[in-house]
């Protein structure tokens, strides 16, 4: 199909139905080539893009075909649930061509009046056989039967105005895995090909799109597509689900910053031993780990008197910003600031979506292009709670969700290689610091001594309700039984008040020798000059979990999601066996596709680097995948993007994200804060690295009060002794230093 010899795109609709896939279903879709026509270009609306499907009729001719992805809800409760899915199929005559997958392929065989019910056994994250019923050139190419990975509560029945095209044979007895509807082209599949455990997905969208070209070919509607062809049409409808990057990409400059380099024996806690020569605030990324692929690196950060500081209220809309103890800054003053309505140059009236437009502008300036080598020279540290996400509904707080400075000397300390550095990007590093770094006593291989238990005091400590728990465990299920979630993370918060508060770091000296981990951080914002001890906010996390890291190009998410206790009658073996059990399995499958979906929503290329390895940490074992994404640099994306996008944690969620984090507001009634964001780094040779804030403890008055959240995800296959149990196990990692 050409115009002026020049061939056009094949263009294709997507119906995004909000779910945690629908991207590895459009970069499936864009990776297919044809010769005789130009890319295959994707246009992504979302269900409820449209109130009625009628307002779509005028734009389908400038498509070749629609794809509808999968998603949350029932479509037999019709556009409350899947939007103008209930309507499309009304016009019979406009035969657009069509493939529905699973909420689609369902939302098809209803519009044929297909029976829709739940499934005695329901099917999440599992991978089965699906077997061809006959052989039409949906399948072309396929062998008989194949394995796809299923994701559904949901299932159609068989009716006289669909073909049926494949089945599988389960628990449930035969089920209807893909149709075609008489006489027109509208094909549907109940599983997931887009899925990395799904066999042959390509193929079967490359089929139907040669399907869709040869029936447009036959009915004249690629002659009405050349004729009316206008690639503003595809420009405005794409402009619908706003994409636009946080921040305008500036060519990074090249500066000459301070370096020192040191040789040090691997000193176990060596990061500490400095830090307890010091006397001055501290921001510490510690890993006590030492494993190559994560945690390799220690990070000492000195705020001074030059630090920005960022931190954001999303309840408030407000992000102050100010130095380091601003000498001009009280606490109260800024409070008044904060809660008021004069316009300020310490207070930015804006919620959170506009704070990333801030912090990626304050960035962009500062970012070089040189030293790409070491993780950090220098720039945002700090915390970025849950409710940072922007998809997380508001909970009202005067507490901050956000809290990043801008740090520019630093000391570093690679456990693997022995190597020490001491960087400024201000050429000013503080000489009582270096006079530490010189000392030989520092860097004799003396390992530490540390206290493995807090001074004796009482702590009053305020654990979840079992039975509250099992009400929410219970509505979880619920939600899960009738479609509108594959996964739920549910988690609860402990309160910890010491009779006698102890100082931040000294219980953190405990926490990191009895739960050593790779990304272990000390977070002490002592940032306003008079600052009391009951205003400050505090984080002392041994997280094992990274988040995000991303470099210049490429991206990397650990999700960890399967958990098993150690214990005396526990070995690697036997957790080896439970992680791969199909509950565990179907945990990892589900959000190992989320965060893919997550990266193919700004990048061309992911890849799945590790597919659920065990890693053995200090009380339990768990199932971890790696998955890369590739092409930040040629795109018009940053890290900074990735991030707020991927925001919260797709493992500290469920899937879908959108829908579950909403159903888990609802459930757990109560604000996550600190615990469930993220905490790390994003440096100005644009290096990042976040982890999961899990196994912390956190404060928001200087230690008066301490929190510690735990949870685990629930699917239709957790029992509710086995999640408690996990829940108090991961738990114990941190409340230990207590008891
Ligand atoms: C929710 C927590 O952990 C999360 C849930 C996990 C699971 O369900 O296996 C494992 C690691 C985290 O992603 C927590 O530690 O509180
Ligand atoms: N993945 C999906 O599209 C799920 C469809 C529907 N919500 C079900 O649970 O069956």
């Amino acid at each position: 199909m050409a115009i002026g010899g020049a061939q056009l795109p094949l263009n294709v609709l997507f119906i995004d139905s909000y779910d945690s896939f629908s991207y590895n279903v459009v970069r499936l879709v864009e990776q297919q080539t044809f010769s005789d026509c130009g890319e295959v270009q994707v246009t992504i609306i979302h269900n409820d893009t449209f109130a009625h499907a009628s307002e779509l009729n005028s734009y389908l001719k400038y498509f070749d075909c629609v794809v509808i992805g999968p998603g949350p809800g029932n479509p037999v409760n019709g556009s409350a649930d899947v939007g103008l899915l209930a309507t499309l199929f009304d016009d019979k005559t406009a035969s657009v061509p069509i493939l529905g997958i699973c909420l689609g392929f369902q939302a098809m065989c209803l519009s044929q009046a297909s029976q829709i019910a739940e499934l005695d056994t329901i099917k999440h994250g599992q991978v089965c056989r699906v077997y061809l019923s006959g052989d039409s050139a949906l399948f072309h190419g396929y062998p008989s039967f194949f394995k796809s990975t299923r994701y559904h509560s949901l299932h159609a029945y068989e009716a006289p105005n669909l073909i049926p095209l494949a089945y599988t044979k389960d628990e449930n007895g035969q089920l209807l895995m893909a149709v075609q509807v008489k006489n027109l082209p509208w094909y549907g599949v109940q599983y997931h090909p887009e899925s990395h455990c799904s066999e042959l997905g390509g193929l079967l969208i490359n089929n139907f799109l040669k399907l869709a070209l040869e029936y447009n070919k036959l009915t004249g509607r690629d002659k009405a597509k050349r004729e009316d062809y206008n690639p503003e049409v595809y420009e405005k409808l794409g402009r619908v689900i706003d994409k636009t990057p946080v921040y305008r990409k500036l060519v990074p400059s090249t500066e000459e910053i301070y370096i020192k380099e040191y040789n040090v024996a691997h000193t176990p806690n060596l990061t500490l031993k400095i830090c307890d020569e010091m006397n001055q605030p501290k921001l510490v990324m510690a890993s006590s780990s030492g494993d190559e692929h994560r945690g390799q690196w220690s990070i000492i950060c000195l705020p001074n008197g030059n630090s920005d500081v960022f931190t954001h209220y999303s309840s408030l809309k407000r992000t102050t910003i100010h130095k380091w103890r601003d000498s001009n800054l009280s606490w109260h003053h800024l409070q008044h600031l904060l809660k008021g309505t004069e316009q300020s140059a310490y207070v930015l009236q804006e919620d959170k979506d506009q704070f990333w437009n801030t912090v990626g502008d304050f960035m962009k300036h500062k970012l070089i292009g040189n030293y790409a080598d070491l993780p950090f020279l220098g720039g945002l540290v700090g915390t970025l709670g849950y409710e940072m996400g922007d998809i997380v509904p508001n909970n009202p707080s005067d507490y901050p969700d956000a809290k990043l400075v801008y740090i520019e000397n630093s000391i570093l300390i690679n456990h693997i290689k022995g190597k020490m550095y001491a960087v400024s990007l201000s050429q000013d590093f503080p000489p009582t610091i270096l006079k530490i770094l010189d000392s030989p006593k520092l860097l004799d291989n003396s390992p530490i001594k540390w206290p493995m238990n807090l001074p004796e005091t009482c702590f009053d400590i305020i654990t979840p309700n079992d039975h509250s728990y099992s009400s929410a465990f219970d509505a979880c299920q619920e939600h899960m039984h009738r479609g509108d979630s594959y996964e739920m993370c549910l988690t609860r918060q402990t309160c910890i008040r010491p009779d006698v508060p102890i100082q931040p770091w000294r219980i953190f000296q405990t926490l990191v020798q009895r739960n050593p981990a790779p990304f272990s951080s000390f977070f002490e914002f002592s940032d306003l000059i008079d600052l009391r001890k009951d205003q400050t906010l505090c984080l002392l996390s041994t997280s094992p979990e990274r988040f995000l890291q991303w470099n210049r190009d490429t991206c990397e998410l650990r999700p960890i999601k399967g958990t098993v206790k150690k214990g005396p009658t526990m070995c690697r073996e036997r957790a080896i066996e439970i992680l791969k059990t199909p509950k565990e399995f179907g945990e990892n499958l589900m959000i190992l596709d989320l965060i893919r979906n997550d990266l193919y929503e700004l990048l061309p290329r992911v890849q799945v680097q590790e597919f659920m390895a065990v890693e053995e940490y200090q009380t339990v074992y768990q199932l971890v995948s790696v998955v890369k994404g590739e092409g930040l640099a040629n795109s018009p994306y940053s890290g900074l993007d990735v991030l707020k996008h991927s925001l919260p944690a797709g493992s500290m969620t469920g899937a879908p994200k959108k829908i579950t984090v909403q159903l888990l507001h609802d459930i757990e009634r109560s604000r996550r804060g600190i615990y469930s964001g993220v905490t790390g780094y994003w440096s100005v040779n644009d290096n990042a690295d976040w982890s999961v804030n899990i196994r912390c403890l956190y404060s928001y008055d200087g230690g008066l009060q301490w929190y510690c959240g735990a949870g685990g995800a629930i699917t239709v296959l957790s029992t509710r002794e086995g999640e408690l149990e996990e829940l108090k196990t991961k738990l114990e990692s941190a409340l230990q230093v207590f008891t």
